[in-house]
Parts: C-alpha cells; structure tokens; sequence
C-alpha cells in the first residue's frame, strides 16, 4: 500500500509498433494518467523522430498528449523497462518478426495485449488466432496473450468518437485490469475469454469487407462515381457476409453469437470507413488486380491475407470431403479473385438457395 512517503507507482504501458492503431492506443492511456511508452517496429524509425519532433503521429490530426515518451527498437529494453502492460501494435504482416525478436524478450509475468487482426495456418492446415499461435512459438515459456476486436478505425478513436471494442484472454481477472487501465468516456471495452471467437470474427470481416465493396465499387461503374448511392447490392452481400462468417466461425470452433456480432460491427466500419474497403471498391469497378494493388501501394491491407489463408483451408477441406464449397459461394470467389486473379463478379444466384 501506499503511503505519502511512498507514492503509488505510476503504470507504465509500453507499446510496440507505432503505426495507425498502436499510435491511437496512446491517447486513451496517456489521458488515464499513465506513462506511456511508444516503441517503433524496426521499420518505424522515421515515425518516432517525427514524433518526438512535432508530438504528432505523422497520419494524425491531432499531438498527442503531453508527456508521451518516444522509442526507436534499439531502445526496446529501455522501453519495456518496469512496464505493466505491453501493447502490440503491429499488423498481420509484423507477426513473425514479433514473434522472433518480441517473444523471447517478454517476461511471463508481463501483461499483453494486441490489436493484431487475422488468423493463421498452424502448419497442420488449422487456423489459430495470433495470440494462440504466439503461446505456441513461445512455449514452454507461458505468455500472458490477449487480444483486442471490434470496430475501432484509429482515427475515429484519436478524434474520440464513441467506440466499442472488446478485450479477449484466458483470464477475466487480466482482462478486467486491462480495461480499467484503458477504458475513456468515449471508449467502452467489453471483455471476453472466448479468444478464438472473437479474433475469427474480426479477421474474417477483413475478408467480407472485400466481398460488400466488390458491390459499391460495381454500382460506381455503372452509374459513376458521383452518382447517388445504391444499397440494395451492398446489403445483399452484407447478410451474405454475415451468413457465412456465422458458418465460418462455428467451423473453426466458435459458435459464439456474440463474438459474431463484434465481428459484424467491425464489418460495418470497415466497409464504411476502413482501408480493405478501397481495394473492395477498385476490383469492383473493374480493375484487375495486379492494377488495384499499385493503386493503393503503401496502404495497409489485411484482407487479402485472411482470403488466401482461409480459402485454401477450405479448398483443402473440401478436397477431403469435409466441407461443401458451396455453403460458402462469397468468400469462394473472393478466393477466384485473389489467388486464381480472376475478375470481380459477385455470384448473386449461389446467395439464394432456398431457405428453411
Ligand atoms: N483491435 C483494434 O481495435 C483494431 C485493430 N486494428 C488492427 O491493428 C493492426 C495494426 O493496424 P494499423 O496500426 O492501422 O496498421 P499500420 O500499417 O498503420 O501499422 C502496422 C504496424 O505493424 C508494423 N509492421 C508491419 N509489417 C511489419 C514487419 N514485417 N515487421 C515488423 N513490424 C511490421 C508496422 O511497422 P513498419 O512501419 O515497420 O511496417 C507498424 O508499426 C492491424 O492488424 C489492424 O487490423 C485496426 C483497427 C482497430
Ligand atoms: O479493423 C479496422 C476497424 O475496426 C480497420 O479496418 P481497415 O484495416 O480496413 O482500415
């Protein structure tokens, strides 16, 4: 216990990456009270000079906080030094290199928490969430993994708009913690020890975003860019979306209706406001995608990533006769467009087998 003579220690957060949606981690924490310690990906470096240099995420419109504390990742231990809770801030595409260079240096005692979305291939042809996927590759040691879902473009929680995610792990005690350091007016944090339901939902709405936007993008090149916006199309993908992450999740484990809807909510904001919805649009409209991609060269997009690796589990099922393609007509082409680079063109007739 404290006493005047000995104030309570500060929390310290420290997070690693320092990229869009690590970077708004800082202003709930920092607004808490607590140190916050931003921390580079070896790639970042530019980030964090400009940061110190103007108090500003380079993508943001705002400065950040006052007292927020700045980390190249050769200052990685400096950085971690005395920390309470480690937040991973980086993309599908950094999991190995935190797994490789962040995982060893992660004491078992120290709280984690990512916002990483995407699931991956165990190497036995099984998805696993990433927090599942690091226990593994840092066994024996036994890590302290969890996980943030849901709808949160960073922007939007820089600007404070009212935001609802949730806090998954194996222990309700850890993720109460976490919530308490982190939860604002305007950003309202659910918890849940179902890992794997929530980290499938909010990576396969990666995937559906791709599969609602074909819609928009399709609408925009028959009535043109400016013209008013049609619904029906996108609506109708969007069940479709729905229908078949329902599936998804329950094939992979979870038939958990409340991780679905976390995961729906993020489809909702990722269609409207996210980037995977830009390359939805573009194919939609026509491009091949070889041309869609450079288009949109230097923007982070998950999507595809999620549509390759679940589209060859289920191919691969399917070869074994232990799942029926068809059940999954949208995210089956979604797979024709991105690995067999075939032209956008939503199967509407394969949506409307009868119904019971
Ligand atoms: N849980 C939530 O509430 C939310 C989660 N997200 C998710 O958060 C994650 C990060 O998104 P966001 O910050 O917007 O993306 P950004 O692209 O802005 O940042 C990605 C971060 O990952 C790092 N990274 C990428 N590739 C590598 C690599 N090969 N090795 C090491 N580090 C790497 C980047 O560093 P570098 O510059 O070096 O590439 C950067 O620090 C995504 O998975 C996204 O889906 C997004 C919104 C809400
Ligand atoms: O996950 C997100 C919001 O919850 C952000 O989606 P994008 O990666 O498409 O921007």
């Amino acid at each position: 216990m404290s006493t005047s003579e000995t104030p309570a220690k500060q929390t310290i957060i420290t997070i690693v990456g320092s990229g869009m949606m690590g970077s708004a981690l800082v202003f709930p924490a920092r607004e808490n009270g607590h140190t916050v310690r931003l921390v580079g990906s070896p790639l970042d470096g530019e980030i964090i000079d400009a940061c110190r240099k103007t108090g500003r995420h380079p993508k943001f419109v705002k400065d950040f906080p006052a007292g927020v504390e700045y980390y190249k990742i050769e200052e990685l231990d400096k950085a971690m030094d005395g920390a309470d809770l480690l937040i991973c801030g980086i993309s599908s595409f950094g999991v190995e290199w935190f797994a490789e260079y962040m995982l060893p240096r992660i004491p078992e005692t120290l709280p984690v928490v990512s916002v990483t979305k995407g699931l991956i291939d165990d190497g036995t042809g099984q998805l696993i969430s990433y927090p599942e996927y690091w226990a593994r590759r840092a066994a024996p040691r036994k890590l302290r993994l969890n996980a943030i879902g849901g709808p949160c473009t960073s922007y939007e929680l820089v600007a404070q708009d009212q935001t609802v995610v949730t806090f998954c792990g194996e222990d309700l005690e850890t993720l109460r913690w976490m919530k308490g350091l982190m939860q604002r007016p305007y950003y309202h944090i659910a918890v849940s020890t179902d890992v794997m339901g929530v980290e499938t939902a909010v990576a396969l709405k990666n995937a559906y975003a791709y599969g609602v936007c074909i819609t928009v993008g399709a609408c925009e090149r028959v009535y043109g860019i400016d013209s008013i916006p049609h619904y029906n199309s996108q609506a109708g993908a969007f069940g479709q979306s729905m229908l078949e992450m329902q599936k998804l999740m329950r094939l992979l484990g979870s038939s958990n209706d409340e991780a679905l809807a976390v995961g729906i909510g993020d489809l909702y904001v990722t269609v409207f406001g996210g980037r995977n919805r830009l390359l939805g649009k573009l194919l939609g409209r026509g491009l091949p995608l070889d041309a869609a991609l450079k288009e949109l060269e230097g923007i982070t997009l998950e999507g595809n990533v999620i549509v390759v690796r679940i589209v060859k589990a289920l191919r691969a099922w399917a070869a074994q006769g232990k799942v029926d393609l068809a059940e999954y007509p949208l995210i089956a082409h979604l797979g024709e467009v991105l690995i067999d680079n075939k032209p956008a063109n939503i199967p509407w007739e394969a949506f409307v087998a009868e119904k019971r």
